[in-house]
């Protein structure tokens, strides 16, 4: 059993504690029919950290991101066994709305995806789509969301024009903006950077490791050296689903436990 901090009973409880894990996995198995694409994954992310998923194509990093925040359910061959606790409410229970909890746990995609709409209805939508437009001063809230994903400067005097204008790195940010209008608690990313040029992928970087001054940050990267870079807790899986090893990134990269980790982040497979 991996230790964890201590856990609170209520979904909506956000603590200001540093060290909080946020989330755990307990025995958790993913299946796609009969493949095991998981296997008894056991893992408890902090709270307002940047927490990065590594290891080689296929080893199950998509998965288990996704089933944070049950997009798995979405794919109909997929089966989720074990239990994945939000601060100690296991999210697979009977009684857990699917799309309450994706307000809480919202999710930005590799590929840059805003809707051909304006920039501010790109980021209003946001807050729409997640049923969160009562009682809300949307104005202020998409503005809060743009600088907060640091964007807001570039676009405040153009926010009527459409969101497929702005350049790569730019739309990033605003797929980050749009998944953070919500107000969520933990922003799960997979590959956010991998599709953009050195120079927006520096300023994504930047960026996620400002919102985990906010937010909890979950993300999937190929990128080591990236991983190194913004990451404080490292998460390495291998072939076959399995989580070999989980801990402090700088641990991870300079001393890993296990000679199958040092291999794969020295580039020997992978
Ligand atoms: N929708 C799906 N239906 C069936 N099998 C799937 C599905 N999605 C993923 N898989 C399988 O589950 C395993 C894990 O895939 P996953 O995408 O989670 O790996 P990954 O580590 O994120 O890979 P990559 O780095 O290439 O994105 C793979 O064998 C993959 O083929």
């Amino acid at each position: 059993m991996i230790q964890t901090a201590t856990e609170t009973e209520s979904c909506d409880n956000r603590s200001t504690r540093p060290d909080e894990t946020v989330l755990r996995a307990s025995d958790l198995n993913v299946y796609y029919g009969d493949d095991r694409a998981l296997r008894s994954i056991d893992m408890a992310i902090p709270e307002r950290k940047v927490t990065a998923l590594i290891g080689p194509s296929g080893c199950g990093k998509s998965t288990f991101l996704r089933s944070i925040n049950r997009m798995n359910d979405l794919i109909d061959v997929a089966r989720v066994e074990g239990e994945l606790y939000f601060h100690g409410k296991n999210v697979y229970d009977d009684d857990v709305d699917p799309v309450a909890l994706r307000r809480k746990i919202g999710m930005v995609f590799q590929k840059p995806n805003p809707f051909p709409k304006s920039i501010f209805d790109n980021v209003a939508y946001g807050l729409e789509v997640q049923g969160t437009t009562d009682d809300v001063d949307i104005d202020e809230r998409v503005e809060r969301a743009l600088k907060n994903a640091a964007l807001w400067n570039e676009v405040e005097d153009r926010l009527d024009e459409s969101g497929l204008e702005l350049s790569g790195g730019q739309q990033q940010r605003l797929c980050i903006a749009r998944a953070i209008a919500p107000d969520p608690e933990v922003i799960l990313m997979d590959e956010p950077a991998s599709a953009l040029d050195p120079v927006a992928t520096s300023k994504v970087e930047d960026l996620i490791e400002e919102l985990a001054e906010e937010y909890t940050v979950v993300i999937v990267t190929h990128n080591m050296q990236q991983a190194a870079r913004i990451s404080n807790k490292t998460a390495v899986f291998l072939t076959g689903g399995e989580l070999v090893e989980f801990g402090d990134t700088n641990e991870i990269f300079e001393n890993p436990d296990h000679d199958r980790v040092e291999d794969y982040i020295t580039g020997k497979f992978g």
